[in-house]
């Protein structure tokens, strides 16, 4: 039978792909096909396979085993960048646009025409990148430096660029991590209109309702194997669930919740009074008690993550007082916020986070080294009863303690550095969307620890615009334009919540506010 034309050929075809690290399975038998115009979601948990399976399909690493094909083509070879280019693109969560150049050098590097001896023209190339991205829709200065964009526009400048190389395909792995509510239905809008063009894209996403606001068709891998393909509307958020964790799922919503139950009455433990930070937020100020779980809710430009960042000592603030347990910390400083007791999961995991080719163990306990042994010697013991504990308490998937965290995936890698958070027995943990990344069953998993340190005596901030995150705190208090607006016990409806972050807030709640002044 002759091939189907190249307008009806699935864009990408991979079949019996198989791919190893060492003794790790990463992808076993694993296969996909996404048609024309399609938009087909990738789902799984943490290390089912599917940042491997995005390398294969865009030609960073070959597979050990099958076959690919390219709108009923064989795969160029490996190597051949322009031949990949033009027939896949994949927009990482990490950009991979370069900061400190313009969005129209960006949007033209590696392919400055006009020959080796003849020089760029600046003029030329800044008229270009605005055609481009006036083709495309994308309202971005292309003299603008990309380290000046939000993370919404560089997804839309990486978009354009891959478009322009005549890719029909994009990849997106996780796009919805970083943006807020508003900033995910730009998103989705623009996805669309691209998909009613005829591009087809593959969307990875823990976001299980995003799967189905915007796919047709999903695919569920589980542990380096394909389990099922299936048109969304016919596989519900159950039998997705199951699919991907191979288990029945008992109640699949909500992950974490404390329903109606009243906050604890502990002892004020973090009092924070008129912190200003100008540019993100001022007039804060907050109490959380011991034994409670505090959400601090807000859209990316609330100043939420700041403010957070701020008790961490990452941000030296204009004005106002940090408490912890009575007892002032100096701001500003990180290893005064950590004497006092204060513990960090910060946002950019790959920046503030781990270092890669040291072990899990040792990322895990890298803040509690002294803890580890006497006269400050670390006892490899010590460190990997800890590590074990971490793996077994936060579902790490990864083959042991001494394996190098580079070798994990993306899910994984972020549940360690919860782990060095929660290493040092902070009295005041701040977490910032801690569970970014990570699926759906580990959620729970996480936020049971989160909770864990408040049992504890201790206190928990959660800084997230993720519901099932706030959900799982007793008390949330809602910012907006860098103040705090709002505040809710336990028990609200998402509506409410949502209103208040997008600045609608009930006044009703925001004057029950007694013990945040
Ligand atoms: N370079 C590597 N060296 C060793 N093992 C690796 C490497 N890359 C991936 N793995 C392993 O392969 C498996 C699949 O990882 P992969 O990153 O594809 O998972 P994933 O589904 O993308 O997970 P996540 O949702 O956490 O991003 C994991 O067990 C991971 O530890």
């Amino acid at each position: 039978m002759a091939d189907p034309s190249p307008s009806q050929a699935p864009v990408v075809q991979a079949d019996g792909i198989g791919k190893r690290f060492g003794a790790t399975v990463a992808l076993s038998d694993a296969r996909i096909t996404v048609a024309p115009g399609e938009s087909h979601a990738l789902v799984g948990r943490n290390g089912a396979g599917k940042s491997t399976l995005v390398s294969i399909l865009t030609g960073l690493q070959p597979p050990d085993t099958g076959t690919l094909r390219f709108n009923g083509e064989p795969a160029p070879a490996p190597g051949d960048t322009a031949a990949w280019r033009a027939r896949v693109a994949c927009v990482y969560q990490r950009s991979t646009v370069i900061p400190a150049l313009t969005v129209a050098e960006n949007l033209f590097l590696d392919r400055q025409s006009g020959g080796t001896l003849r020089p760029i023209s600046w003029k030329h190339l800044r008229a270009q990148a605005s055609q481009l991205l006036a083709e495309y829709g994308v309202d971005v200065d292309p003299t603008a430096r990309a380290e000046q964009l939000t993370v919404e526009q560089r997804q839309f400048v990486e978009i354009a660029r891959a478009l322009s190389f005549g890719a029909r395909f994009i990849i997106l792995d996780e796009p919805t991590a970083k943006l807020d509510a508003r900033g995910i239905e730009r998103l989705f809008t623009k996805l669309r209109e691209l998909q009613r063009q005829g591009v087809a894209f593959l969307f990875i996403s823990h976001h299980l309702q995003e799967v189905y606001e915007l796919c047709d068709t999903v695919t569920v891998y589980r542990d380096a194997r394909h389990i099922v393909t299936a048109p969304v509307a016919e596989l519900d958020r159950q039998a997705l669930v199951e699919a991907m964790t191979g288990e029945r799922a008992a109640d699949a919503e909500p992950l974490w919740s404390v329903g109606g139950r009243t906050a604890p009455a502990g002892s004020a433990l973090l009092e924070v009074t008129d912190l200003a930070l100008p540019g993100s937020y001022q007039d804060c100020s907050l109490t959380a008690r011991a034994g409670e779980v505090l959400g601090l809710a807000g859209s990316a430009a609330s100043g939420n993550v700041q403010l957070g960042e701020t008790l961490a000592g990452l941000h030296r603030p204009h004005g106002g007082t940090v408490t912890v347990a009575g007892r002032p910390v100096r701001t500003g400083r990180v290893p005064a916020a950590l004497a006092a007791g204060i513990g960090l999961v910060p946002e950019d995991r790959h920046i503030q986070g781990l270092v890669p080719q040291r072990s899990v163990a040792e990322n895990a306990t890298l803040t509690v080294t002294d803890q580890l042994g006497p006269f400050g010697t670390v006892l490899p013991s010590r460190t990997r009863a800890f590590a074990e504990r971490m793996i077994t308490d936060l579902d790490i998937k990864t083959p042991g303690p001494a394996t190098p965290v580079a070798a994990l995936s993306g899910g994984n890698q972020q549940k360690v550095v919860i782990a060095r958070a929660l290493a040092t027995e902070p009295h005041v943990l701040v977490a910032i969307r801690p569970t970014n990344g990570v699926d759906v069953k580990s959620k729970e998993a996480l936020l049971g620890t989160i909770r864990q340190v408040a049992e504890a005596g201790r206190t928990a901030l959660i800084v997230s615009d993720e519901l099932d995150d706030l959900r799982a705190c007793d008390r949330v208090l809602a910012m907006f334009h860098g103040r705090i607006v709002a505040e809710f016990p336990a028990g609200w409806r998402d509506e409410q919540l949502v209103a208040a972050v997008e600045g609608m807030a009930d006044p009703i709640e925001s004057k029950d506010r007694h013990d945040t002044h």
